[in-house]
């Protein structure tokens, strides 16, 4: 994998077809309803016809991608949990047994189950080994991860959305798991949108106010030893690639692949909580039209990820002060996205129910 890879993948990912967001529309104000009175579901099937390239666009498989790795930047006691509940998570998804599981049997997806990056060496049939190394570095003391390793998992992001349109799905929610990743995220956020340690850190998994102090601090010792420090703002694809390597992680890596993904295959990618919206910033800042094949599903009670929605332009579906990770929120919000499609394909027009129109 090198440079060429990444600007090839980029340069490929097109600006959605205004004609059949232009059809969208013109059949969404031809529905028994006041123009507009299905708020953000109209937008979203006029972006989800765009995306495909046709109306209405095709409903299919849908998939939770959850996307697992650990954190060197853990060393540092940001997290308030122990690093070997990665691992232990991602056997209790592959048993079934999360609450990313749960949601994603409510929503009729199959969950996948990705290692990018786990502490630890994990057997098991149903996962997707895409293992980059085990954990990255301490970030604190300099990069997470080299270059060669971001593009690799950068790489692995955007073949498993290839292999998953090969095999039928239309629609994909991706989230994440690794302790430490909040960290990770907020350090991302502080370098890309150059917003202070104070505005990206929140709690995570819930640190009490040392814990929230160490994280703060330990943000802006990643940024200073990787000569990133907050304010700068990394611009541009090569900005964000050094900033996914430097202070990102390797899920975050493969969450980006997957969000470039989403627009090379021109399938829709539903987009979880702080982190992997973070991740889903940095693959925007590597390629101008990829924000517009994302879907914000909520809005997560870390404070971070409402300025890293704004900065991509995203609007959440959700909002029920959830801070769990998993691809949970995502997995929620798919049937949503589903009934915004349904709605140009199954309701009827002013005209063929007989409704009268608006008066002029
Ligand atoms: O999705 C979110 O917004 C979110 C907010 C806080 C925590 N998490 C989850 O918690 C883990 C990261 O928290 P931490 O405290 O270990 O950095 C990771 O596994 C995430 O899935 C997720
Ligand atoms: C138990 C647990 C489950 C999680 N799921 C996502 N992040 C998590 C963090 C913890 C600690």
């Amino acid at each position: 994998m090198d440079d060429k890879w990444l600007t090839r993948v980029c340069r490929s990912i097109e600006p959605l077809r205004e004609e059949a967001m232009a059809a969208a529309r013109e059949r969404l104000d031809s529905l028994t309803k006041p123009p507009g009175s299905l708020g953000a579901l109209e937008r979203l099937a006029e972006r989800l016809s765009g995306i495909a390239g046709a109306m209405p666009p095709p409903l299919g498989k849908k998939v939770v991608v959850v996307m697992a790795g650990d954190h060197g930047v853990c060393e540092e006691g940001v997290s308030a949990f122990p690093q070997a509940v990665t691992e232990q998570m991602v056997l209790n998804f592959l048993r079934g047994g999360a609450a990313v599981n749960v949601f994603a049997k409510h929503a009729g997806a199959d969950v996948v189950c990705v290692d990018m990056g786990v502490a630890a060496t994990i057997d098991h049939p149903g996962l997707v080994a895409s293992k980059i190394a085990p954990g990255t570095a301490n970030m604190t003391k300099g990069p997470a991860m080299t270059r060669e390793q971001a593009l690799s998992a950068l790489s692995a992001g955007v073949e498993l959305v290839g292999r998953l349109a090969g095999d039928g799905v239309r629609l994909i929610a991706v989230g994440e798991m690794g302790i430490g990743n909040s960290t990770a995220a907020a350090a991302v956020t502080s370098a890309l949108l150059g917003v202070p340690p104070e505005a990206s850190v929140g709690r995570g998994t819930g640190v009490d106010d040392a814990g929230l102090a160490r994280k703060r601090d330990a943000v802006a010792r990643a940024l200073a030893a990787n000569g990133l420090a907050a304010g700068a703002g990394a611009s541009g694809p090569e900005g964000a690639l050094e900033t996914l390597a430097k202070v990102g992680g390797f899920e975050l890596a493969g969450i980006a692949g997957v969000c470039l993904g989403a627009g090379v295959y021109r399938v829709p990618v539903v987009v979880d909580g702080y982190i992997s919206t973070a991740a889903a910033l940095v693959a925007s800042r590597l390629s101008p039209h990829v924000a517009s094949y994302l879907i914000a599903s909520h809005r997560s009670e870390e404070p971070g990820h409402g300025v890293v929605l704004d900065a991509l332009g995203l609007e959440p579906m959700l909002e029920l002060g959830m801070r769990l990770g998993e691809g949970t929120g995502a997995a929620l919000s798919l049937r949503i996205v589903e009934a915004a499609v349904d709605v140009l394909g199954s309701m009827a027009t002013f005209a063929s129910a007989g409704v009268s129109g608006k008066l002029e």
